[in-house]
């Protein structure tokens, strides 16, 4: 049995708590505890389901509970789905105190995010990750959206969830794919803020990859503790929460530009890190050692570091202009000073960007 440990978010006068365990989805009176009212939505995918629904659904059975499961996949993070979702919801005849439960990954968590703090302006939601990704990031600091064609979470909002249980005995059915693509935003805490925490991974990515419960969960706790901070001091991403975003601008472009069916978003973070560094080094902002050492950690963990064959510089740098941080049009990066420290940058030139996309 492992250690539990739970990291408080802190947003003012809210707060809310995150509970890292194993067992967690098996205890029933801390699932019902969650659902004040008398109904619930539980959204999740087929993958997810047939491993864990049923016990969500027993846990909550003097409720009203409805599911709602979804074709796995980011291209399934739309707003035909979320439409879809709210028809769930009107079909119910849920009220205000309705509780949705996102029961996935970052995409399910997502849109149920999303349709949350819609549905009559905004309800109560729960995350119960089932990705290492959707543990160490996307169930924690209330980032709700969906996808357009166009580009990536361009529709969303932010609504914090009330409470988030990471069951990490959930991991034990992850494929091997996902669990890397997780370890990627795992290496970006350490990327951005936290040279010690990056070091750390660098001792343990075999332990990581063999899913040795202790240290995954130290992982997973160690995470939360940087993305609660961060949330803590910057909710709405004015300034510092923007860090969160490394190697996103290129990583979008590239998931976009591959039409959500190519690199997982994990995937394409980790090339993006990798661009980002580059484009810092290249930009004399930071060591080339570090670059290089980021690129080998990453390879360790089984992720990409190159851009996939096929998506050319323009189309990409194109896509980039619709990220979220830009200002009147122009782009604003978050670039790398080295292992531990990132920053956020305004006029960086399209040539230094294209010279790095092409390389
Ligand atoms: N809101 C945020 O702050 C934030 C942060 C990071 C990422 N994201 C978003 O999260 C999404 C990616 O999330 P993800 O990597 O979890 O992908 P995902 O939700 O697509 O899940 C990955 C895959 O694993 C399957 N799966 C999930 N849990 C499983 C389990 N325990 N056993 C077996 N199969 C399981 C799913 O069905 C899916 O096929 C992207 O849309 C990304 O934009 C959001
Ligand atoms: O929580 C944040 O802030 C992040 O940026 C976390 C990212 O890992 C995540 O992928 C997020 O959804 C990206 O946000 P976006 O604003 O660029 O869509
Ligand atoms: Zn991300």
């Amino acid at each position: 049995m492992i250690e539990r440990r739970q990291v408080d978010v802190a947003l003012g006068a809210r707060r809310y708590r995150i509970h890292i365990g194993r067992g967690l989805l098996d205890e029933a009176a801390r699932l019902l505890a969650l659902v004040p009212g008398r109904h619930a939505l539980v959204l999740t995918d087929a993958n997810v389901a047939p491993h864990y629904l049923a016990r969500v659904q027993a846990a909550l059975v003097e409720k009203q509970v409805q599911s709602w499961v979804l074709p796995p996949g980011e291209q399934e993070k739309t707003l035909a789905r979320f439409g879809e979702v709210m028809t769930v919801l009107a079909g119910m005849g849920a009220s205000r105190d309705v509780t949705v439960l996102a029961l996935g990954g970052g995409v399910v968590g997502d849109l149920a995010g999303f349709a949350a703090a819609c549905w009559m302006r905004g309800v109560r939601f729960v995350q119960l990750p089932t990705t290492l990704l959707a543990m160490v990031d996307s169930a924690v600091g209330g980032k709700t959206a969906v996808d357009l064609p166009e580009g990536k979470n361009l529709v969303g909002a932010f609504h914090q969830p009330a409470a988030v249980l990471a069951d990490v005995a959930t991991l034990d059915t992850l494929p091997e794919r996902e669990l890397r693509a997780g370890l990627a935003e795992v290496v970006k805490y350490g990327a951005l803020g936290d040279a010690g925490f990056f070091a750390w991974l660098e001792d343990r990515a075999e332990a990581l990859l063999a899913r040795e419960p202790e240290v995954l969960a130290e992982a997973i706790a160690r995470c939360c503790e940087h993305k609660a901070g961060i949330v803590a001091r910057d909710e709405t991403e004015q300034g510092e929460r923007m860090l969160l975003n490394l190697g996103h601008t290129f990583g979008h472009a590239i998931e976009t530009e591959q039409g959500y069916g190519g690199l997982l978003h994990g995937e394409a973070v980790a090339v993006g890190m990798v661009l980002a560094a580059r484009l810092s080094s290249e930009l004399g902002r930071a060591p080339w050692p570090d670059a290089a050492r980021l690129a080998a950690l990453l390879e360790r963990l089984g992720l990409p570091v190159a851009i996939p064959a096929g998506l050319g510089p323009q189309a990409l740098l194109a896509r980039m202009r619709l990220d979220k941080k830009a200002v009147s049009g122009a782009l604003r990066l978050v670039l790398w000073r080295g292992i531990g420290q990132a920053e956020v940058v305004d006029d960086v030139a399209d040539e230094a960007i294209l010279a790095v996309l092409d390389a």
